[in-house]
């Protein structure tokens, strides 16, 4: 009998020669807010496709629920609630006509799935574009689809990659307090994301992955090793990034290379 929703031991994967995920492991125990943090292209979207069965890793273990994840038996996506790092919805189709799909393929009927996402819709603003085609929509909308999208069906454990991407500073409060609800319903949220003030806010864990393996894994508090620390400050020290400012200068001297104003 395990305590862990989520296990991935020595787990590891390769595009090519590229090596990204060299020796993954952590658990997670149900009811917690986990965030996933770390640099552009450290595997955190490969982490969670592997979690969602989308990719197999080369080496390692994966299980959820306490079982392998199984091809064989795909009953455990009932019970999980994904939004893609990118938002490529059917442009085609209303949000009606989409989330009601979507509840559909996760067994609602077309009734209660149409009438849970239009309430939902109607919470955060998207009453009035409910009936418009999605090719209409703004990026923030679409992610609160996508977000929509994950939970119609009522989920134990939301798989969320970057799922703020996009929204306004009012509609993160919203999110931010509908996961702390839904984690003190006894739901687990594992969520990567590069808003690392939110990450530190939001998270009862923060995991930092940096060159294919967990160079942090805790709450705030204890990965931190200085009280007047923040996310921010950590994250540069763990991911070894000292010369923001350098580089910021260099970039700027390149696009403004031989450019006089005078001239103009
Ligand atoms: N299907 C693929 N084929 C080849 N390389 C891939 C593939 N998927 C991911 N990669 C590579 O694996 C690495 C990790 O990518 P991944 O999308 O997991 O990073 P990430 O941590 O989510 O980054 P970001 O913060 O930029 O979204 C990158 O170098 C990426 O180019």
């Amino acid at each position: 009998m395990t305590d862990s929703i989520v296990t991935l031991s020595h787990i590891q994967k390769s595009f090519g020669s590229k090596k990204v995920l060299k020796d993954l492991n952590f658990t997670i125990a149900p009811g917690n807010i986990v965030g996933y943090i770390g640099p552009n292209g450290a595997g955190k979207s490969t982490t969670v496709k592997m979690m969602l069965g989308l990719l197999e890793p080369d080496d390692g273990t994966l299980e959820l629920f306490g079982q392998p994840i199984s091809p064989k038996d795909p009953s455990y996506k009932r019970r999980i609630g994904y939004v893609p790092e990118s938002a490529d919805v059917f442009d085609a189709l209303t949000a009606r006509e989409y989330l009601s799909l979507i509840g559909q393929l996760y067994g609602l009927s077309a009734a209660d799935a149409e009438q849970k996402a239009l309430a939902l819709a109607e919470l955060v603003n998207l009453r009035d574009a409910f009936d418009r085609r999605i090719s209409s929509y703004s990026k923030g909308m679409r992610q609160l689809i996508l977000i929509i999208a994950s939970l119609l069906h009522n989920p134990d454990i939301l798989f969320w990659d970057q799922p703020l991407n996009g929204l306004d500073a009012n509609t993160v409060l919203v999110i931010e307090e509908v996961l702390q609800d839904l984690r003190d319903q006894g739901k687990t949220i594992f969520y990567s994301s590069h808003i690392l003030d939110v990450v530190q806010k939001l998270s009862d864990r923060i995991i930092v992955l940096n060159a294919g393996t967990v160079v942090a894994d805790g709450p705030f508090k204890a990965i931190a090793k200085e009280a007047d620390t923040n996310l921010q400050q950590l994250f540069n020290d763990l991911t070894g990034f000292a010369e923001h400012g350098q580089k910021a200068q260099s970039f700027v001297d390149i696009v403004t290379e031989g450019e006089s104003h005078e001239d103009a």
